[in-house]
């Protein structure tokens, strides 16, 4: 099966951290996720995470770091989703995808019903 490689976001505010619900219409539909997307061809993977936040959000973000990438099988695709740690930094928040979303204290997080993906990437971040 081919691999989709996707990159995702963590975004802080203010020591709280956006986490953004799929629509009824998506794969995956009404699991929660770090918004992001499918890296375009040609295009690195800063570039492809700033790009999807502002198309998907609106919003401007600063990348402090990337976690570790992680591999999953879905049971009709397979991704490698590729974390990065971001601050906000400038516009103001248009859902243009999502069904809903939080600004949630870390140890909130885990109440969500994440896309199986995010699990380890939570946990990585959630050690930090
Ligand atoms: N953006 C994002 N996608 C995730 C996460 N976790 C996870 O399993 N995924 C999956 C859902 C999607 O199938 C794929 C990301 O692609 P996308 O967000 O561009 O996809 P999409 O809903 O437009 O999907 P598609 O219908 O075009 O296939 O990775 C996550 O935290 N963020």
């Amino acid at each position: 099966m081919k691999t989709i490689l996707v990159t995702c976001a963590i975004i802080l505010k203010n020591e709280k951290v956006f986490a953004f619900q799929r629509s009824e219409k998506m794969k995956l539909p009404l699991k929660w996720e770090f918004a992001g997307g499918k890296i375009e061809p040609n295009e690195s993977e800063i570039d492809c995470i700033k790009r999807e936040i502002k198309e998907e959000l609106n919003i401007e973000i600063h990348v402090t770091q990337r976690l570790t990438p992680v591999t999953h099988e879905y049971p009709d695709f397979k991704i490698k989703l590729i974390p990065f740690i971001a601050k906000y930094n400038s516009g103001s928040l248009i859902l243009k995808e999502h069904a809903n979303y939080v600004l949630a204290k870390k140890e909130e997080l885990l109440d969500l019903d994440w896309a199986e993906a995010d699990i380890p990437i939570l946990k990585e971040f959630l050690s930090l």
